[in-house]
């Protein structure tokens, strides 16, 4: 076998250990600045990161701290203040904007029951712990990024939470009574208040949760914590078709701004959904009142008040149609109760290069200290960049696409001093703090590393960009192109051709920016190149490459990977005899897809919960308009089964294609996929089966669609590869 591919499973699992010990930057928080007797300025920077850890199969949270001295407008040393600690048992963190105090949402198993506390830190000292669970005000507090927020007033006298609203306990009409006896007189049998709440006949009533990754999360409500008076409320007002979450402090602490997703007639899933109707809120404080801010015609997300609390920002998109949009920065100026657009939707990018705005959550803080620019992280093609827009003309200015690193997420900024992790395929994620310049100044932006990772000299990577034939031109949409990332071993041996690997990503409306990708790192490492392909519909391109794609999957996306796959053959580096294609979710349509319509061109296929039949999706998925628009038809609420509609559908599934499939087939099913249900790869692996083409089916309970735990992660990645190794080379 004349190449230069590792195959020894040992030698795989060492590459896999090794490089899946690089961990990633999930969160930084600026501390105030202190002023040292000698006039020095300093500011702690609080990190948290996520690491996976094999032997104890999970992944491990730990924190980190750096100081940063500066003069306000650049740093002028920086330093790591101690090593890592481990964080267990902490759902929420947050200092108080002072950074006297800090508020937590621990979660811990006394006596083997699940209890969640609310602790107050101050200094040396827990001040407080008030036991939520048993203050028996509402069910769980939501730790998620979709709903969940945990926020300090501007007086730091209270706290601002969501959990799930409080269930009247159920029990059976023919449980016998058991009265709590009461203090009060020793005759007198006084039911407590819950045995007075329980209702009979609603054990099994079923409540609809928000879908995939927001499971048991169904009503959520807003919490206030009374510090001072140990007290916690439940927000009144909301109104009852909404979810309330995303919410913070009103200017002067009045009351709560929130986004409010409606859930009548019913819930769809949110995970990755920005497109779900939404609208801003207030409610405020002291009477109770509740004010609709926005229109209640679009979707809106990551309202972001500004510092000198006039105005918010917020991402808008429209409601239902492709499920990650180009999206509108919008903002609401408080005193005047407009609103604006301070940047539209971008259906072609322009001389400027700018492709629009692509995110369904802005960081936690992104306004500049003089409350005009905004700072944003978003896909601009293949790269994922910094933007800065100002907010009084509406300007984008990028702040990093000269840069060599492929991909640059804002974690923080406060006070103009932004805490970035930067990342590109042969470089894991590095910490880098650097100060905004101020408005309209020429100086540059410098960066300072405070946490440096190891590029690895012995990964290539580029971005190619393809130009479909015009014979795969969009009629609607003409003159579309779109690229992919090539990933290769920088050595290769003389006369060795390399196996290559394409991946399309899922979605289909996302996109594969120049990240580090653990998976595509080590099959490089193995000796293999990875093509990751962002075919037209993938977002960073420009709306109307979004809109080019709902109602061709199938052929529009399948067609545009096979011509990046066949372009980059055309060149001598790879050899056509050793392609594989590997994919998850819409990823793995594509990839069923492919072996169905290229019969024996790929070699191996992988496919990750794969939707296999459109038709029979709509029914179980979280998300059954995702099935009716990728198809090609609107959706409502009140649509029923069309036997036209599922003729289509069917006609637009890799299942259609499976008599065709010589390729072998390797398939790994997360048991608790909500998203793409895990029926649809049963659907597929039945039928290569009845056809007798090599299947293999791996099942990861526990695990959803994404198929991230760190089992179903690291088995998932050596099944994988020895899948691609034994039938590329058989
Ligand atoms: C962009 C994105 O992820 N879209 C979601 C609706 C989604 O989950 N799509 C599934 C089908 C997938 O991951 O491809």
């Amino acid at each position: 076998m004349n190449s230069q591919v590792v195959t020894n499973p040992e030698d795989i699992a060492r590459l896999y250990r090794e490089l899946s010990l690089f961990p990633s930057l999930s969160r930084a928080d600026v501390g105030p600045v202190v002023t040292s007797q000698y006039g020095g300025k300093y500011s702690n920077i609080y990190t948290e990161w996520s690491q996976r850890d094999l032997d104890r199969n999970e992944n491990v949270n730990f924190c980190r701290q750096y100081i940063v001295f500066h003069d306000d407008k650049s740093v002028v040393y920086s330093g790591a203040s101690g090593n890592c600690t481990e964080i267990k048992g902490e759902l929420q963190s947050k200092d108080s904007p002072s950074g006297d105090m800090k508020a937590v949402v621990r979660e811990c198993t006394i006596k083997g029951e699940d209890k969640q506390f609310l602790e107050i830190w101050s200094k040396n000292i827990k001040m407080k712990s008030i036991n939520l669970t048993a203050l028996k005000k509402h069910g769980k507090v939501y730790e998620d990024d979709q709903f969940g927020c945990l926020v300090w007033s501007h007086s730091e006298t209270h706290l601002l939470y969501v959990a799930e609203r409080k269930r009247p306990k159920a029990k059976s009409f023919f449980q016998s009574e058991s009265p709590e006896l009461s203090s009060i007189g020793d005759e007198e049998e006084t039911v407590s208040s819950e045995e007075k709440e329980t209702v009979k006949g609603e054990q099994f009533v079923f409540h609809e949760d928000w879908g995939e990754g927001l499971v048991g999360k169904s009503c959520p409500v807003l919490c206030v914590l009374d510090i001072e008076g140990d007290n916690v409320s439940v927000l009144e007002g909301v109104p009852d078709n909404i979810s309330p979450g995303q919410a913070f402090w009103a200017p002067g602490d009045t009351g709560v701004v929130f986004v409010g997703w409606l859930h009548e007639p019913f819930r769809c899933g949110l995970k990755f959904c920005p497109n779900r109707s939404s609208s801003l809120y207030y409610v405020d404080l002291t009477g109770g009142k509740c004010e609709q801010l926005t229109s209640g015609t679009s979707a809106v997300s990551s309202p972001r008040l500004s510092p000198d609390q006039c105005r918010i920002v917020y991402l808008e998109c429209a409601v239902f149609g492709p499920h990650m949009q180009c999206s509108r920065l919008c903002m609401f100026d408080w005193y005047t109760k407009k609103t604006s657009v301070v940047v539209d939707v971008v259906n072609r990018p322009g001389e400027d290069g700018f492709t629009g705005i692509y995110s369904s959550q802005l960081s936690r803080q992104c306004w500049s200290a003089d409350s005009q620019r905004v700072i944003v992280s978003c896909p601009q093609r293949s790269r994922k960049d910094l933007l800065m827009v100002d907010t009084s003309t509406g300007s984008v200015t990028s702040l990093t696409s000269k840069s060599d690193v492929g991909c640059w997420c804002l974690l923080n900024i406060e006070r103009d001093l932004m805490v970035v992790s930067c990342s590109s395929p042969n470089c894991p994620p590095r910490l880098r703090v650097g100060f905004l310049p101020p408005r309209d100044s020429q100086e540059e932006l410098v960066w300072v590393t405070l946490e440096d990772s190891q590029m690895l000299p012995e990964i290539d990577w580029q971005i190619l960009t393809f130009t479909p034939p015009p014979e795969q031109d969009n009629s609607q949409y003409p003159g579309l192109d779109f690229e992919a990332l090539l990933i290769k071993p920088k050595e290769v041996k003389d006369g060795v051709k390399l196996p290559l690997i394409v991946t399309p990503h899922g979605g289909p409306h996302s996109v594969f920016v120049a990240d580090w990708f653990l998976y595509s790192s080590v099959l490089c490492r193995m000796g293999f190149a990875v093509l990751m392909v962002n075919y037209r519909g993938s977002t960073g391109y420009g709306q109307d490459n979004i809109l080019s794609l709902p109602g061709n999957v199938g052929t529009q996306d399948v067609k545009d990977v096979q011509f990046a796959v066949e372009s980059v053959l055309k060149g001598d580096e790879f050899d056509m005899q050793k392609v594989a294609v590997s994919g998850g979710s819409h990823g793995g349509f594509l990839a069923c897809h492919l072996i169905g319509q290229y019969p024996g061109f790929y070699k191996a296929c992988v496919s990750r919960n794969p939707v296999t039949n459109l038709a029979s999706m709509i029914g179980s998925t979280d998300i059954p308009d995702w099935c009716m628009v990728e198809a090609g038809f609107d959706y409502t609420t009140d649509c029923l089964p069309d036997p036209a509609v599922w003729e289509q559908m069917l006609n637009k599934s890799p299942i259609r294609y499976v008599t065709q499939v010589q390729t072998p087939v390797l398939l790994t099913l997360g048991e608790d996929d909500k998203r793409v249900p895990s029926k649809q790869g049963i659907e597929y692996y039945r039928a290569l089966q009845a056809k007798k083409v090599p299947v293999r089916l791996l099942w990861y309970p526990g695990n959803n669609h994404s198929l991230s735990k760190v089992d179903a992660e690291s088995d998932g990645f050596m099944n994988i590869a020895l899948w691609i190794i034994q039938h590329l080379w058989k």
